[in-house]
């Protein structure tokens, strides 16, 4: 934790001049204090100031000339690097656009909540005494691996050996080994540009120019990086990032779900020598504040991580990639509603710093702006290595029905068949988690519920539980129905990858399989070796949700079944058609990315739909531009503009009211069209009732004043009614 200087005001002599503090709280205004005398303070400093009976740490936002008068003093001033002008215009403009408190989005970007958890230090061995008394093979590699004396990390020397953790352990115990610390891992090693310069394709050559001269020209400029799945993408915005390194300047690369980018890390440091510093939640105590002042001195060359990276205090930002951009996972859901890959280009244009927008399947925004030549458009049409894109077929599932209680078609069992004898990998994707969607009583019909939220109880059977995935009640599966008492009566209802297992277990007896999901039991560590082990090529099935369907190599495997294609389509939600055909592009082009080709087989019931259709004849133009058509016409973003209010409280009548009084106070306007409210599509959540209000404009109106004069002139929100403003919703629960 940073010092803090504490001031003695005893001596008190004349007056010091005010501050604005802002505090990071959900509070939306600065408090003014009085610099007591000697005390020389500038916006961005980091200070202590009273708040009610506590001392609070905040940033001083402006500097007044007043006299304090009777105002409350400053108490105490930080001693660390200051929030930049850049960072603290990017608090003010997130707060601008999101409406939330600027006091919460200072909170993003001021983590230095004292953490004073020691590092844990890691520990080494090193061969230092007399061989053991009882020789074994195994303890025989653990010291011929050891030979030399260097101390080395426990579990480095145990894969060296190929021994288990508890042979180095008795060998400590036999005192041939000796435990001693290891340096500290360094959190901001100099990536090297020239370690290993891959040898680009022409196409990908021409494209990793423009890149990095968008780098050199040090000015703000946007790039639609659209590469087909596997054509390089990662390696081309590397050569981006090795030309800011050159150049002494910083890169940020925003991916979602970074812990599980293992490969990704390996690929970094296979380019560049030394893996990026890294940014995510479970970085955590010193570490992350060592990270974090080698951001600020500008030490840490690279910094790879999760969208929170984005409030980070860069030094000298000369470029921002965003990889899938895409990703729904990019907007923050809870307290800020910030789109992390908006407020990236947001902040590239505060820092003047190029920013690259990556995927192989662009937002329709993204593609938007690239065809209006807002960004520039880079294009990567084929694979590396002159790799087929899968082929791609549909099953008409009411043609080819698969038996009662099972989900695989025909065609698709004879695919694995095929691909089994062949000794390739099959992947079975169905986003739904557990074994079952919905249980009943085959008696009288009761369907379990959960009791927080409007959602059906899921079945997991590995758990042996109903689980409720929107606030996690769990409960037993009971053997006996609740509301009849008939026992044995209740029967789960449509599939999860669990009962798909199930079925494939029962298929293919003989085949190697493993369910994957974020369920994965033994967390992330177990999760990340089991994806290393399917691309070794260890299982020949795998099942699984979103969690496989992207940003994974897996060389052998040549075949992806969709088993429920139609799954994202039927929901009421506006992007419905653009997210289903992103997941299933995709999941599609995990198929055929090793030497043999691939092809992937989408289950249907309904064969004629658009999405479905687009994707099979292989022109993503062609759904672009139907996709296009429907959102302009109907005047969503990105031709329009959309907020959604949710107003919630304890009960269904306090937020009806709320929402109701709300509504009446909302101006017409031309350009300006407010519905609802109604029932949010959850109704109840964590046992809060729902209602649901969407403003949607015309893109000329501004929509962040129009929503502050509203909220101004409507109703306090009283007792426990709370209303959140979502701007760019991209989930309509
Ligand atoms: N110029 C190159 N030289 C050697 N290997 C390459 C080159 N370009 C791409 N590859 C390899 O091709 C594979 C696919 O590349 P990469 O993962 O960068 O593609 P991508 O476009 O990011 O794919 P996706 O969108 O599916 O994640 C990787 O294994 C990568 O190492
Ligand atoms: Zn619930």
């Amino acid at each position: 934790m940073a010092q803090l200087d504490l001031i003695d005001d005893r001596e008190e002599t004349g007056q010091g001049g005010t501050v604005d503090v802002l505090i990071p709280l959900g509070l939306d205004q600065a408090y003014s204090y009085a610099v007591p005398p000697g005390l020389a303070l500038a916006p961005g400093d980091v200070v202590q100031v009273p708040l009610g009976p506590r001392e609070t740490v905040g940033v001083v936002w402006s500097v007044g000339s007043g006299r304090g008068g009777n105002l409350k003093k400053v108490t105490g001033k930080y001693d660390m690097p200051p929030l930049d002008p850049a960072l603290r215009k990017l608090v003010d403009w997130v707060a601008w656009y999101t409406l939330a408190a600027k006091g919460s989005v200072l909170a993003l970007a001021l983590r230095r909540q004292p953490d004073d958890t020691p590092e844990r230090p890691r520990l080494g061995v090193r061969l230092a005494g007399p061989p053991p008394a009882r020789m074994t093979p195994a303890r025989a590699r653990a010291i011929a691996a050891a030979e030399g004396g260097l101390l080395i990390a426990k579990s480095a020397l145990a894969e060296a050996a190929s021994v288990s953790a508890a042979v180095i352990d008795s060998l400590v115990d036999a005192g041939t080994f000796v435990v001693e610390p290891l340096p500290r891992e360094a959190v901001a090693a100099l990536p090297d540009p020239a370690h290993a310069v891959p040898e680009l394709s022409d196409g990908q050559a021409e494209v990793a120019q423009a890149l990095v001269a968008s780098v050199q020209a040090k000015t703000y400029g946007v790039s639609l990086l659209e590469g087909v799945t596997g054509s390089g993408k990662t390696e081309v915005y590397f050569e981006a990032v090795a030309e800011a390194v050159r150049l002494g300047r910083q890169s940020l690369i925003l991916m979602p779900e970074i812990a599980l980018t293992a490969q990704f890390i390996d690929r970094f440091e296979a380019r560049f020598g030394v893996r990026p510093g890294l940014w995510h939640s479970a970085v955590t105590g010193r570490k992350r504040e060592r990270l974090q002042a080698a951001i600020a001195s500008g030490e840490a060359k690279v910094v790879a991580g999760a969208r929170s990276a984005l409030f980070l205090p860069y030094r000298d930002l000369g470029l921002i990639v965003v990889d899938e951009e895409h990703e729904p996972a990019y907007k923050q859901e809870d307290g800020v509603a910030y789109h992390a890959r908006d407020m990236a280009v947001v902040r590239g244009r505060i820092e003047n710093a190029p920013v690259v927008l990556a995927s192989a399947t662009p937002s329709l925004e993204t593609r938007v702006n690239a065809e209006r030549g807002r960004y520039a458009h880079l294009k990567l049409p084929e694979r590396f290595g002159g790799r087929e894109l899968p082929k791609l077929g549909l099953v008409d599932l009411r043609r080819d029905k698969p038996e009662r209680g099972r989900w695989l078609s025909g065609a698709l069992i004879k695919a694995i068949e095929t691909n089994l004898e062949a000794g390739e990998q099959s992947l079975l994707f169905l986003n739904r988690r557990g074994y079952a969607p919905l249980t009943l009583c085959r008696d009288c019909g009761h369907r379990f519920q959960c009791p927080n939220c409007t959602a059906w109880l899921v079945d997991h059977r590995f758990r042996r539980a109903l689980v409720c995935h929107h606030c996690g009640h769990v409960e037993r599966r009971p053997h006996e129905c609740p509301a009849c008492h008939k026992p044995e009566s209740l029967v789960a209802c449509g599939p999860g990858v669990e009962r798909l297992a199930e079925e494939v277990a029962t298929l293919f007896p003989q085949a190697r399989s493993i369910v994957l999901s974020s369920d994965f039991p033994g967390g992330t560590e177990r999760l990340k070796q089991e994806l290393m082990a399917v691309a070794q090529g260890e299982f020949d099935i795998v099942i699984g949700t979103q969690l496989v369907a992207k940003g994974h190599n897996f060389p052998g495997m040549t075949l992806v079944g969709v088993v429920d294609a139609d799954l994202g389509l039927t929901s009421g939600d506006p992007r419905a058609a653009e997210r289903t055909f992103q997941a299933l592009r995709q999941v599609t082009g995990r198929a055929g990315r090793g030497e043999k080709p691939g092809r992937a087989l989408l289950q249907t019931h309904d064969p004629e739909h658009p999405v479905l259709k687009a994707l099979v004849s292989g022109d993503p133009e062609r759904f672009y531009a139907a996709e296009e058509a429907s959102r302009e016409a109907a005047g969503l973003p990105p031709f329009g503009r959309l907020a959604a209010l949710i107003v919630s409280a304890n009960s269904q009548a306090e937020a009806e009211n709320h929402a109701r009084a709300l509504a009446r106070c909302a101006e017409a306007g031309e350009g300006i069209v407010v519905l609802g409210p109604a029932e949010a599509p959850l109704a109840v959540l964590r046992g809060r009732h729902r209602m649901r209000l969407i403003v949607r404009t015309a893109r000329e109106v501004n929509l962040q004043d129009y929503l502050r004069g509203w909220l101004k002139r409507g109703p306090r929100a009283k007792g426990s009614v709370r209303v959140a403003v979502d701007v760019d919703p991209q989930s309509f629960l």
